[in-house]
């Protein structure tokens, strides 16, 4: 039976959570009228990239979102891929995705293994240090988040680890959609799996963001695409169709470690 997706392809309030909030609130409704199993949103869904007051705005040891989110699966029944949060800790501050069942269960907290220079992230944030498996409707699956997806090794570990089904949220600035679109048609075809990609659009002080999220077959592709307006983009997968594929092209067998 096919699976309905879900991806909030929305516009973030800079450095807001409560009206932040407010907007999640607002597409899982939608998603869940629209017959939704899951739905996904966007990196740093409640702050932005409000980074010189992040130590403010985080939120402390993720709870406040967790359990935002968690409320919100289990009252709509569906499965959330809650993008990701600043949360904070004693250490500091990460860049974390969190992902809830549809019975509220907080199934996954994964941070973003790759810092982006280029957006100061460095100075601001810890990286992450453990890989995004979860495993949702008996599926192994992953998260990604958004730097993430230039690193082919760090996708191909977790295809090799099993996922049929890898979440990538983003904060993927427009001028550079060109590079978005081609890295994530690429880790498609040459992982076989599902790439479901959520990207936010409107704009920050310091960029604008440029939508086109995702939802991507393991043959490459491209069953649904956003616009650069706010929107809920969905499609139904078949999650059967990652085995038709690695048959058909054997890639997994074919491979030969021993020479890279
Ligand atoms: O790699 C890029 O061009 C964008 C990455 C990015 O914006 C991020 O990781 O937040």
């Amino acid at each position: 039976m096919g699976k309905k997706i879900g991806i909030a392809q929305m516009d973030i309030t800079f450095g807001n959570p409560a009206d932040n909030k407010k907007r999640v609130q607002h597409w899982v409704k939608k998603a869940s009228a629209a017959g939704c199993h899951i739905i996904v949103f966007p990196e740093l869904w409640t702050t932005g990239y409000d980074l010189t007051r992040i130590d403010e705005i985080a939120d402390e040891e993720a709870r406040d979102s967790s359990a935002f989110l968690s409320d919100l699966a289990s009252r709509h029944s569906i499965h959330i891929v809650g993008g990701s949060i600043a949360s904070k800790t004693k250490d500091g501050i990460s860049n974390d995705l969190i992902v809830a069942d549809k019975n509220g269960e907080i199934v996954k907290q994964y941070t973003k293994l790759h810092l982006f220079k280029l957006m100061d992230e460095h100075h601001y944030l810890l990286p992450g240090e453990e890989d995004g498996l979860f495993t949702l409707m008996d599926t192994k699956m992953a998260g990604m988040i958004c730097y993430d997806i230039r690193f082919p090794e760090w996708f191909r570990k977790h295809a090799i680890d099993g996922a049929k089904v890898i979440f990538v949220v983003a904060q993927w600035p427009a001028e550079r959609i060109s590079h978005w679109r081609t890295l994530l048609l690429a880790r498609a075809i040459e992982n076989q799996c599902f790439v479901i990609a959520c990207n936010r659009i409107g704009s920050d002080p310091k960029n604008e963001f440029g939508g086109s999220s995702m939802i991507i077959s393991p043959w490459g592709e491209i069953i649904a695409e956003g616009t650069r307006e706010e929107e809920l983009v969905t499609a139904e997968i078949d999650l059967n169709e990652v085995e038709e594929v690695r048959k058909k092209i054997p890639i997994f067998q074919d491979r030969r470690p021993e020479f890279y």
